[in-house]
């Protein structure tokens, strides 16, 4: 198998398996403190930790509960009772979480969700089925139904998220279509949250990015989306993951430029705890798709 010229390794296929010495020398690169990206989530990006560590909730650290509550907080406002609804409800590089959808749920008829790697859905699918070891979701759920004035409505809720999912997608947001070859109807809303700044490798993959998932919107559709502001790097479990830095006004600007109104913009300074992910602060951001765009 000839490989890449310019980083052309020899070959070499050890005794222990297939794994060849271009392997061997990115792992070591690795361990040497090299951040994985891009196909690493494939392989490398493990539900399991990812949740223990960013969803805990109450029983876990106090940094990570303010984000979720601020992310529950701002979904919440977004998507209650006559305000923003419709048909469809595409959530981009929606990971192992449903945290999401708990707001989003009550004002669509049906939720696509996606995501780059199939261990990722299959996590969601877990839940969605209520099978064996599915990450227990219930003190965020029951924190979504004080909001909306009821806390004994929990079961109801998650029973509503599960009616209301209807497909899960393996998608890629550097692709101008990035749902690939599924067949979807224009969306009345796509979310993204915390996605973009970890797929794409700088500022101008984030715009065509930006492009791309504001393509899957109907004209006057909304985009939502929530970005860890002046990121570079994040945790899971022993795994250091690349994220892209990004200023509130580069996000404002890219959904601009794709030809949507900003209509919300809501910074917060909270930041996760450094042991798991550098970042200053976070912007939520609504905006609506132009009929021209
Ligand atoms: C920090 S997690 C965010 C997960 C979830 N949306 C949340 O709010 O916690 C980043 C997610 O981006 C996904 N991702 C990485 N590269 C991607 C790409 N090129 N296209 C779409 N999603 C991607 C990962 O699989 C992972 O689920």
């Amino acid at each position: 198998m000839k490989l890449p010229i310019g980083r052309a390794w020899e070959e070499r296929v050890d005794k222990m398996g297939n794994r060849s010495r271009g392997e061997a020398e990115r792992s070591t690169a690795r361990m040497e403190g090299e951040l994985y990206k891009g196909e690493d989530y494939k392989t490398e990006f493990q539900p399991q930790n990812y949740l223990k560590t960013y969803y805990a909730f109450d029983s876990g650290t106090i940094a990570e509960n303010e984000v979720l509550k601020f992310n529950l907080n701002n979904l919440f406002e977004t998507f209650s009772p006559g305000g923003m609804g419709g048909d469809i409800l595409i959530d981009i590089g929606s990971g192992p979480t449903i945290y999401q959808l708990l707001s989003a749920c009550e004002v669509f008829r049906e939720i696509i969700m996606s995501d780059y790697t199939e261990l990722n859905l299959r996590e969601v699918d877990k839940w969605l089925k209520k099978e064996l070891g599915a990450y227990d979701w219930s003190p965020a759920v029951q924190y979504v139904c004080e909001l909306e004035g009821d806390r004994s409505k929990w079961q109801e809720k998650e029973a509503r998220v599960r009616r209301t999912v209807k497909r899960l997608l393996t998608c890629d947001v550097n692709q101008p279509r990035p749902l690939g070859s599924a067949q979807v109807p224009a969306a009345d809303c796509v979310l993204s949250l915390l996605a973009l700044e970890c797929a794409c490798r700088d500022v101008d993959a984030y715009r065509a990015a930006i492009q791309n998932l504001v393509g899957l919107l109907k004209p006057g559709g909304h985009l939502v989306t929530l970005v860890a502001l002046r990121c570079c790097e994040y945790m899971v479990g022993s795994r250091k993951f690349f994220v892209l830095s990004l200023e509130q006004e580069t996000v404002e600007k890219a959904l601009q430029e794709a030809g949507c109104q900003v209509l919300k913009c809501q910074y917060s300074p909270i930041k996760y705890s450094e042991a798991f992910c550098l970042n200053e602060g976070f912007c939520f951001v609504v905006a609506r798709k132009g009929p021209g765009a």
